[in-house]
Order: C-alpha cells, then sequence, then structure tokens
C-alpha cells in the first residue's frame, strides 16, 4: 500500500507514537487511572501496527483484513477497561474523600492515636476557602471516650503538627456527639489586622451584632438581644477598642440605643460625640454617656427603673406577640450599657450593687450590658455577675491563667494561639472558646459612623423616658458641660431660660453637686434622682449646638455645618440614611450620581424620584472624582435633610437643586 500511495511506512510507526504519548500525556492530566491508559495505549499499538504493516506490504488480503477484524473484535470487548470513572480513594474508615485531603485524613487519625491514645477515624477533611486552615471532621470510638477528652489535648495536638507560630486546633461539636471537629489553622490570620468593615447600613438587634473575625474567616460576633458581655484583658490589650466595635454594631440597630458608662473619663465616648459637640449632627449619637461615677449612679438608676417599668407596663405586648421575651422595635428599643473599665465600677459598692441589679432584671426587658475588666478575677469582676454573662471574652495577655479564670480550666487553649492586642478568645454560652480578632477602628471612622447613626438610631419610647425619670430628661446637659472639659460644678448659663420661660431673667442653671451616700444595697440608698431634682434645675432639651461655646472653637464648626435650632425626636427616611452610609462607605462627602445610584441597587432616575420629595437633587456643578467630571450628590444635602426631617412634615424642595 505504502508504493500505491507513496507513502513511507515510517508515518505509520510515527502515528503510533505520537498517538500513544498523546494519550499518555492526556490521562495522567486528567487522572485517568492506570487500566484506562493501558487499554488506550494497546488500542494505539494494535491499530498503529496494522497501519504499518499494511503501508510495508498491502491491505488487499485476507489476513490482514483477519487481523483487523480480530482487533476491532478484541477493542470493543474490553472497552469498559478504557471508560474513565471519576477518581476516589478509599482511605482507612468509612468515607471517601479527595486524593488530596487523604493524606491530611490519615496523618491526623495517627496523630490523635499517639497524642491522646484515641483511635478515631477520619471522615470528612475540608479546607478553608480562604486557604488559611481546614476542619478534620472525625468519628470518636465507642467506650465512653468524649469530646471533652479530646480537647483537653488540643494544644498538644498543634504542637505534634507543628503548626506556625500562632496557629492552633480549635476542638468544635460535629454532627452528632460522636463526633468531634478539629479546626486546624495553618496560616496566623490573626497576625492580620482587620479594620472594621465599613457599612453603617440601618440593622436589628434581633441579629447577631458582629466585631471581628475567628481563624477561618468566618464573622465573630454574638446575639447580644439577651445575653449580656463580659471582655476583660490587660491594660492595651484592646477592650476599647473591641468596645468600639461593639458601639458601630449596636448604633446601627435601629431598635437599639447605646448607653457608655466610662468611668476613666469618657474616653469611649469622646469620639462619638465631638460631631454633636461640634454642632455637625442635631442628635447626639450616644443616647447617654457617664463619664463619672455620679453620672454613672444616675444612668444605672435610671436603667433599673426601666427595666422595672417594663417589666410590669408591657405585659399586654408580650401577650399580643405571644412572646415571653419584651418585643424590641424601633419604638421602643433595647437599651445597652457599654461599660469601660468594670473593676473601676464594682470598686464602688453602690455602683456595683445597680450593675449586679441591671444585670440580674434587665433581661427580658431589653436593658443589657457589655463590661470590660481588665481581670475575670472575683476581685474584679462579682462572682454572679461573671455567671450571669453569656458571652465571653478573654483578651490576649502573657498570663494562661487568664483563660482558665475565664472558661473554665483544661479547655485545651492558651495564649500562644492569639497574636497580641486586639486578639482574643470568644465563648457563647460555654462553648469551646475560639480565637478571633476584633475590628481595628480609629477615631476619623467611628466619626463616619457617628454621622450616620445620630439619624438613624431610635429615640426612647416615652414610657421608658418617664420611668427614667427627670436624669434622663437632662442628660445632654450634664454630658456637654462634661465632654467640654467644663468643670461641672462651675454655673452654666442657660440661653433658652428666658425664651422658655416668659417673664424671668435668663437665669443661670445652679451647679450640679451630687452626694454619693455610702453603703448597702441599692434600695437602701438615697435615690439619684432626688438628689438631682433637689440640687438642679429643670432644663429644655437642646442641642448641644445651641449651647455657649465652653472651652472649645466650635463656632467655626457651627458656620461649617449649621444645625436646626432646636433638638427635635424625628426619623430620618430610609432611602436618605441608606444614602449617607454609602457616602460613609465610600468614605467621601461627594458622590457622582451612577455611583450613589450603584451602591443603593437603583437607577438615576429612581434615585432622583426617590430623593425629590427630600428636596435632595443632584448639585448642578459638575464635580471630579476619581478622573471624571460629573453631576452628583452632596452629603451636606442628605445632612441638611435628615436633620430637617419631621414625620408627617413636608420636605419642600431645596433651592438650586434640580432633578436628574
Ligand atoms: N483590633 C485591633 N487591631 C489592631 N490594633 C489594636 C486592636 N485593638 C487594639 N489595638 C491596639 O492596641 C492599643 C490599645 O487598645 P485599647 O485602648 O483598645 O486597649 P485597652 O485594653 O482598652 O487599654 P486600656 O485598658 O489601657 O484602656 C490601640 O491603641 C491599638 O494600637
Amino acid at each position: 500500500m505504502g508504493d500505491a500511495t507513496a507513502l513511507d511506512p515510517l508515518w505509520g510507526g510515527a502515528a503510533t507514537v505520537t498517538g500513544m504519548l498523546g494519550t499518555v500525556v492526556v490521562g495522567a492530566h486528567f487522572d485517568h487511572g492506570p487500566t484506562a491508559l493501558l487499554y488506550r495505549l494497546g488500542c494505539w499499538i494494535g491499530a498503529g501496527g496494522w497501519l504499518t504493516y499494511t503501508l510495508i506490504t498491502t491491505p488487499w488480503n485476507l489476513n490482514t483484513f483477519a487481523a483487523l477484524g480480530v482487533g476491532a473484535l478484541t477493542a470493543g470487548l474490553l472497552s469498559p477497561l478504557g471508560r474513565v470513572t471519576p477518581h476516589t480513594d478509599r482511605r482507612p474508615g468509612t468515607a471517601l474523600v479527595l486524593r488530596q485531603n487523604a493524606r491530611i485524613g490519615i496523618e491526623w487519625e495517627n496523630r490523635l492515636l499517639r497524642v491522646c491514645r484515641i483511635r478515631v477515624t477520619v471522615t470528612d477533611v475540608v479546607t478553608w476557602p480562604t486557604g488559611t486552615g481546614y476542619d478534620v471532621q472525625v468519628e470518636l470510638p465507642g467506650g465512653g471516650v468524649t469530646r471533652k477528652q479530646v480537647e483537653s489535648y488540643a494544644e498538644a495536638l498543634a504542637t505534634d503538627a507543628r503548626l506556625p507560630e500562632g496557629c492552633g486546633v480549635e476542638i468544635v461539636g460535629g454532627p452528632h456527639r460522636g463526633t468531634v471537629v478539629l479546626r486546624v489553622s495553618t496560616v496566623n490570620r490573626l497576625a492580620q489586622i482587620i479594620t472594621y468593615p465599613a457599612d453603617y447600613s440601618p440593622t436589628t438587634v434581633l441579629e447577631p451584632i458582629y466585631w471581628g473575625e475567628y481563624t477561618n474567616a468566618d464573622p465573630a460576633g454574638a446575639l447580644v438581644r439577651e445575653e449580656s458581655v463580659l471582655i476583660a484583658g490587660k491594660r492595651g490589650s484592646g477592650k476599647t477598642t473591641l468596645l468600639q466595635d461593639a458601639s458601630i454594631a449596636l448604633g446601627r440597630c435601629t431598635d437599639n440605643l447605646v448607653w457608655h458608662l466610662d468611668l476613666n473619663g469618657g474616653g469611649l465616648t469622646q469620639p462619638w460625640i465631638d460631631v454633636w459637640l461640634d454642632g455637625r449632627v442635631a442628635r447626639c449619637p450616644i443616647d447617654w454617656a457617664a463619664p463619672n461615677l455620679h453620672e454613672g449612679k444616675l444612668m444605672l438608676s435610671a436603667a433599673i427603673a426601666v427595666a422595672k417599668h417594663r417589666k410590669a407596663s408591657y405585659r399586654q405586648l408580650k401577650r399580643a406577640h405571644n412572646s415571653n421575651l419584651l418585643p424590641v422595635s424601633p419604638e421602643l428599643p433595647q437599651i445597652t450599657i457599654l461599660v469601660d473599665e468594670g473593676a473601676q465600677a464594682v470598686k464602688d459598692r453602690e455602683l456595683e450593687s445597680l450593675l449586679s441589679e441591671l444585670q440580674n432584671i434587665g433581661r427580658n426587658e431589653a436593658v443589657n450590658l457589655i463590661i470590660s475588666a481588665l481581670r475575670p478575677t472575683s476581685d474584679l469582676i462579682p462572682v454572679n455577675m461573671k455567671k450571669q454573662t453569656g458571652v465571653r471574652i478573654q483578651m490576649h495577655g502573657p498570663d494562661d491563667d487568664e483563660l482558665g479564670h475565664m472558661f473554665g480550666w483544661n479547655r485545651g487553649i492558651c495564649m500562644d494561639q492569639l497574636a497580641g492586642k486586639g486578639t482574643g478568645f470568644a465563648s457563647l454560652d460555654g462553648s469551646v472558646p475560639r480565637p478571633f480578632r476584633a475590628y481595628n477602628v480609629l477615631p476619623a471612622q467611628i466619626e463616619q459612623a457617628a454621622l450616620i447613626i445620630a439619624t438613624t438610631r431610635p429615640d426612647l419610647d416615652a414610657a421608658s423616658a418617664e420611668a427614667a425619670g427627670e436624669a434622663y430628661d437632662t442628660r445632654y446637659q450634664r454630658m456637654y458641660a462634661a465632654f467640654t472639659d467644663l468643670d461641672t460644678t462651675e454655673e452654666v448659663p442657660d440661653p433658652y431660660a428666658h425664651a422658655l420661660n416668659p417673664g424671668t431673667s435668663s437665669a443661670p442653671v445652679p451647679a450640679r453637686r451630687l452626694t454619693v451616700l455610702p453603703g448597702g444595697r441599692a434600695d437602701s440608698w438615697a435615690d439619684p434622682f432626688a438628689l438631682a431634682r433637689r440640687t438642679s434645675t429643670p432644663l429644655p432639651v437642646v442641642s448641644a449646638a445651641d449651647w455657649p461655646e465652653p472651652r472649645r472653637q466650635v463656632a467655626r464648626a457651627r458656620q461649617l455645618h449649621p444645625v436646626p435650632a432646636a433638638l427635635q425626636p424625628h426619623q430620618v427616611p430610609p432611602i436618605v440614611a441608606r444614602a449617607m452610609a454609602a457616602f460613609a462607605a465610600a468614605g467621601t462627602e461627594r458622590l457622582h450620581s451612577a455611583e450613589l445610584a450603584d451602591a443603593l441597587g437603583m437607577s438615576q432616575t429612581e434615585l432622583a424620584d426617590a430623593l425629590r420629595p427630600y428636596g435632595i437633587g443632584p448639585r448642578e456643578q459638575p464635580f471630579k472624582r476619581r478622573g471624571q467630571r460629573l453631576r452628583g450628590y452632596d452629603l451636606e444635602d442628605f445632612h441638611t435633610a435628615a436633620e430637617g426631617h419631621t414625620p408627617g412634615s413636608q420636605p419642600g424642595a431645596t433651592p438650586g437643586h434640580t432633578a436628574v
């Protein structure tokens, strides 16, 4: 046939070799397995050999046709061998796992036998999507081996596995009590600083709030509708930063009010309320802040009064909702008191008993506590307070003992698993403590959040405000004085006294001097409200921006950000609040129309239509952003609308603005 076609028989050999090589390469790439590979190679050899032979001789005789027929028949009969089936790998145990994880499974079975003397079966190995570790699911043997036994070996297992510094093995429950999941981190994600995600959009306290990330990048947080939180850590370990994370997360909840109790001079609160003191927002983002002992007692007494009042007054509401738990809402918000440096607070016996009483009675009535302390020991946190706390957090420090004091002993955790400031262990309702990193948050970001939260946070329901009494009504005057470095014993002139009480002169407000009486249970000592009533004249509730400037340069800020004359309770329309959140997320005060529309998931026309009723429209003058000169929106217009809007009011169009 070679003569007839003028083809050299070498081409037959070349085609055979090329086909075989191709089969090997493709087979290796797709992991076809040895049987399929041998079958395919056999086919190439048979077909290639026949072709070469016929090129040398001729196909036109009975022998070559018989050989062709026998070859084709054999290939057909053996064809099932050439079928490619998905590759599986059977490991010791019952389950099938992917081949790259099989080795890990066998390693961990051997390790558990070596370190814990427990013969387990690995049933699954799942690599984390972040690539920073993996979960090993193991089946415990029968005969009384428990999860707790494995837990106590967590540190030894991490050492045996030669995990990098800062990485560890967490032992958590599996689908049933006979299984355990070992969460093995292989990259020290805790060593990476994570900033608070710039999302200040409205949310609810009925869902968990988040303050950081676990090692596998899951969000770290807790549901704080009912559970109180205890955060312990040495100085500089990141407690205040964590409380700031919680303040942002809770501030975003439209059914929660944040109160701060910081006896170290109010450092926790200051970055929040500067925007209010400077007159940039009409409402204080933090509903009440107590920077000293006297104010702290007023606050806690008011909180207890609210809780007791709610217990008695909202029975019908609970019945209507068929719920034992007070149904919180923007009209009936939870109050969460964040106490920075609780040790200072519990040094004072009266404050301590107020805190304890509130913690005992406030759960159902949605008056909750988040407390930080230097140590989780009974000298700094009363035993009962710790016992009543469902969410416990211990920040990083040099002493492993602190973990024992906080979570109990032999939990298989150690400080080596953490990575310094801002990292800690969190345990929710007695669960195995998990290492996490708290979001880092800097003052500029708190200010951004404060601008939004000042407009989206709820007001205390009227009934609770009445129960909280005069101390609550007049809190802003005292906060203003305390946070602008005014001496609270100084006389603060009241510019509204004359206007509100015609016929009287603009009398100065008497100094507030509260005497705190020592000793006894909360109900045995003097009512701080009565003291406050005796020593202070009631003042109207007004915006800080309307008060006389004390020692701050607020005039310039007021010129830049004029605020309405009086502080009126009002609600910000959701579209305005969402847009403000988009500005904050973008970290800018001006956004092009397309950018804002994209951020809100609307078309530009829909956006313009939605904002028009509030008098907001794109600015006439285009502005440059990211190299493009286009028309867009200015945050200032949203602030004006947010501050000016009251329910039922008819907002008019802002002069100078036109719709898209
Ligand atoms: N989550 C974090 N990420 C990165 N750095 C952090 C984090 N938390 C805290 N830090 C760093 O640690 C420093 C101290 O933090 P912070 O003031 O929150 O600690 P603290 O425990 O409240 O201290 P103190 O008890 O002295 O008030 C911060 O200035 C910051 O540099």
